[in-house]
Parts: C-alpha cells; structure tokens; sequence
C-alpha cells in the first residue's frame, strides 16, 4: 500500500521520494506538490486522502518562509495550520497513521538546556506561531478521536531544526553561493541549534508511520535535530572546511543582523524520547556534508 507525502520538490519531500525507491521491498510512494494538491485549498488534502486511500501520510509541506511569513500570515497559517488540521481529520476518520513535521521555531530560545517535547511554547514570529497552530490542531483532532471512540489517533508530530539537502532553499547552499562572491563573511554565533540532513528526518518519517501502524500507543510529540549542537558560525566553518573553500566566518551576535523575524538563541532540541521510543538515534551532520557537496558535484576539501 501506498504512503501518501504532501510536497514534491522540498527538502524533505525530495529525500523521503528517493528513500522510499531504496528500500528492500520499495515503499510505493505518491508525493504530491502543490500542483496536485494546494494547500491553500486544504480541502485538496482531503480529497488527496480518500482517493489514493494509503496505509500512511506524512506531511513534509509547509510554508517555510520564516522572514516572508511575516508580511504573509493568511497564507502561513492556512498551509501550516490549516491544511495539516484537514489531513489530520481525514486520517483519523480512516485510522491512517498520520506524521506530521514540525520545528524548532515552536520555542522562544531562552536558557541553554534542551527543551523537551512537553516544554511551553512561545513562537517568536509568524512562522513559528503558525506552525505550533498546526501542531495544536493536529493534536486535538487526534485526541478527539480517541477519547470519542472514533480511532485511535495513530499520529506523531516531529519538531525538526535546520533542515539541510542538496535541494531546496537551506543554509548550507546559501553559504556556498555567497563563498562565490566573497571571501568573509559574518554569522550569526549566538543561535545554537542541531543541524538536520533532510535524509534522516525522511528516514524517521517512514519508521515512525511504520511504527504508527503497529502501536497507536506511540502517539504524540517528538524531537529529532541532528548533533553536535553548533552555533550558524560555527556550521558555516564547517561547510567551507568540507567545500576546501578559504573564507573567513566573523563571529557576530543576533543583534548585528536584523532579520523580520526574530530566531530562538538556544535551538537545542531534546531529543531522548524519540530515541527511547523508536531507536532512532541523532544523526550526526558532519558525515552529511561531503556526500552532499557531491551531490551538488562540488569538489570537497581536505579536512573531511
Ligand atoms: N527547512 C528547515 O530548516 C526546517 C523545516 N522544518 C519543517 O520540515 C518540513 C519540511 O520542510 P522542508 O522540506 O525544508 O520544506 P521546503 O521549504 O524545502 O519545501 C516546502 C514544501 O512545501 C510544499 N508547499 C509549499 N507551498 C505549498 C502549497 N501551497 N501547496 C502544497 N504544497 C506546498 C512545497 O511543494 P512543491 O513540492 O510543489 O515545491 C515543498 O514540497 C516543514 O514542515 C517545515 O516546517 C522543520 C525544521 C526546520
Ligand atoms: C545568510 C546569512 C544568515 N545569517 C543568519 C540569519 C539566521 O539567524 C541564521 C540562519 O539563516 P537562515 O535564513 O538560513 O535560517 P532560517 O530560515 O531561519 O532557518 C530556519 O528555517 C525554518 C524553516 C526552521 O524551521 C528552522 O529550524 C530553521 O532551519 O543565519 C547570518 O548571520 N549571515 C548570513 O550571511
Ligand atoms: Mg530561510
């Protein structure tokens, strides 16, 4: 049976096609972009849902603007809000395993120790705000679902944080295209988070639908970041160590580079349920980074 993705060309819409296509047997899988299914229009997610009626769905689309979003709110809310409430609604009802992705962005940042699932929420900017609405909605529906005997309420929502691939928009490739056109560059060194190859958040999806699909008891929130927790300054050394680039990263504070949108100082996610609960351990980036710069048929420096 067929596992439904939600997004075609992302990061991780991308990882989870290419993945799914190597696995022994094959996982059959349709990802659908917006071109087969809008999510401003949430109702395609539904309609999406009952026609390829799949054993799982994992959403990997979203509005991920996090600066744009704040002049766009509507258009964030209804595809990080809205939609997944819609897709969380028709999996219910049909008892499909439902993995939706999530983010570090959920969290004001403050303090130095990793925050757990259960800690509070406090979005700093729209695109934050939308995604812990998304979160919420999933939730409730689920929880609904099992309190009222509906279903069991086979979901689990996975908070990710600086998602990087060789496709799409992400960090690693503006760090490469701006070692293009100068040799110092300043980053920002009082963001700390856990950088994410798409690969393994691709990997966790189709192991915790799987899992779903087996025990709806693991239902519920979980973290999945990469480690060693690194500063944006102290990833963008390690992207040119791994490219042999020669530029120098200037170490500047948040305050020395206004964005519309504020960043969480401490991106640390807890990480250890997810662990527990489905043997999926951290992935470490570092080892993401050659195989990527050849993906982007790039040569690697010596360090790596
Ligand atoms: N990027 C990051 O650093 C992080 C991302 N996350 C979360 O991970 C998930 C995946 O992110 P990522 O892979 O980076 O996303 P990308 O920004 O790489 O891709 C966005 C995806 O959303 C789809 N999409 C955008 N607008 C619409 C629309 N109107 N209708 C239907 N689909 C649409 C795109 O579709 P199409 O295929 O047609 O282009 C694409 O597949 C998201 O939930 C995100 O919030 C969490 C933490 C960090
Ligand atoms: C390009 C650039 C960015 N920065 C800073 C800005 C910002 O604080 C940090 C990262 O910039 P970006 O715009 O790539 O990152 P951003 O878009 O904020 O990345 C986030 O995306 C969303 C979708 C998530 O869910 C988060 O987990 C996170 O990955 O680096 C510099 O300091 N110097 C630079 O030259
Ligand atoms: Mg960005």
């Amino acid at each position: 049976m067929t596992v439904l993705v939600f997004g075609h060309s992302g990061q991780v819409a991308t990882e989870l096609r290419r993945l799914a296509a190597q696995r022994t047997p094959p996982v059959p899988v349709v990802a659908l972009g917006r071109a087969r299914a809008d999510l401003m229009e949430p109702g395609a997610c539904a309609a999406a849902i009952r026609a390829h009626a799949p054993c799982a769905v994992i959403n990997a689309a979203a509005y991920t603007g996090v600066d744009r979003a704040e002049a766009e709110a509507p258009q964030a809310i209804r595809l990080n809000a809205e939609a997944p409430a819609v897709m969380a609604r028709a999996c219910a009802a049909r008892d499909i395993p439902f993995v939706h992705i999530s983010t570090d962005y959920v969290f004001d940042g403050a303090g130095h120790a990793p925050f757990a699932p259960g800690d509070p929420t406090a979005p700093l900017g729209v695109y934050g705000r939308s995604k812990r609405a998304g979160e919420v909605a999933v939730q409730e529906i689920m929880d609904t679902a099992r309190k009222t005997g509906a279903g069991p309420g086979r979901y689990a929502i996975l908070r990710s944080s600086w998602v990087f691939s060789a496709h799409g928009a992400n960090f690693v490739k503006t760090m490469l295209r701006l070692s293009e056109q100068r040799d110092h560059i300043r980053v920002v060194a009082d963001q700390i988070g856990g950088p994410t190859p798409a690969r393994a958040i691709a990997a966790a999806c189709l192991d915790i639908a799987g899992h779903l699909a087996r025990d709806p008891s693991a239902a519920g929130l979980y973290h999945f970041s990469g480690t060693p927790e690194v500063s944006w300054a102290g990833f963008a050394r390690a992207i040119f160590a791994a490219a042999g680039r020669q530029v120098t990263v200037e170490d500047i504070p948040s305050a020395a580079y206004p964005t519309p949108a504020a960043r969480p100082l401490n991106s640390r996610l807890d990480c250890s349920r997810t662990t527990q609960v489905f043997g999926l351990s951290r992935p470490e980036w570092r080892r993401d980074l050659t195989p990527l710069l050849a993906e982007l048929d790039l040569p690697t420096g010596a360090l790596t």
